[in-house]
């Protein structure tokens, strides 16, 4: 049986992994899954009951009753939901919860994005990308976008939202942000979306006809 095309991308907070996701999921045919949706739906789901996001059986009902194909990405996408999803993803009982279901996601191939693709769901995917960019660049993104969607929010706000997210996820004990081994760095900070698609299907298409050769 021949194995499923997986394709890990992982990175911090507002690096362009999820536009880069997108794309090569439409380029090479497969689904993908955004991870980052998973954390942000359990966290929505306790600010929803007024839950503190410490309350660990709650988060992990919450887990459980997750439906990878209803997770509203308009509501889950605001800004402070990211804030309240690094908190509910320091528990472990809620990560291994929700791993299963990302494992279950990729088993038939697929892109998957987040902080641990690369190094906890899918440690044999095809091919691991850790795209990243430096924290202003980040925050500009960030803000550039949420301004474009009418919010009155300034840059240095923004700076220091993504610069605690980057210290939380790569600070917390399970599954901290990282580049996995065998990870290809793309640093997109001086890229355009264009030119870090490019990069990234170079990247891809070279180690998939490596892996044919072999
Ligand atoms: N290379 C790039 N150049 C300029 N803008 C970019 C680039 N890549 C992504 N963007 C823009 O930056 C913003 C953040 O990108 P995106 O949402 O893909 O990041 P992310 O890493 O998935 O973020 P999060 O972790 O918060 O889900 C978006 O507005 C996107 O259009
Ligand atoms: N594989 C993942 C994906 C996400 N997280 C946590 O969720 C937060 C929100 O993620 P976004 O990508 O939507 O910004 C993120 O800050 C992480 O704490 C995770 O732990 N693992």
């Amino acid at each position: 049986m021949t194995k499923p095309l997986i394709i890990a991308i992982d990175g911090p907070a507002a690096s362009g992994k999820g536009t880069l996701a997108r794309r090569l999921a439409a380029q090479y045919g497969l689904p993908h899954l955004d991870t980052g949706l998973t954390y942000r739906a359990v966290a929505h789901r306790l600010l929803q009951f007024g839950l503190p996001l410490e309350n660990v059986s709650a988060a992990e009902t919450a887990a459980r009753q997750l439906d990878l194909g209803d997770m509203n990405r308009e509501v889950l996408s605001q800004h402070a939901v990211g804030e309240a999803a690094s908190k509910v993803a320091v528990m472990p009982s809620v990560r291994r919860i929700l791993v299963d279901k990302q494992r279950e996601f990729a088993a038939k191939g697929a892109v998957l994005d987040g902080r641990d693709i690369g190094t906890v769901v899918c440690p044999d995917a095809s091919v691991k990308l850790y795209v990243t960019a430096s924290p202003q660049v980040r925050a500009r993104r960030r803000h550039d976008e949420m301004v474009a969607g009418g919010k009155d929010v300034s840059y240095e706000t923004i700076l220091a939202d993504i610069e605690r997210r980057d210290a939380r996820d790569m600070g917390r004990a399970d599954s901290p942000l990282k580049p996995a081994e065998s990870a290809y760095l793309l640093d997109t900070s001086q890229m355009d979306i264009e030119a870090a698609f490019s990069a990234a299907k170079t990247i891809i298409d070279v180690r998939l006809s490596a892996e044919n050769t072999i």
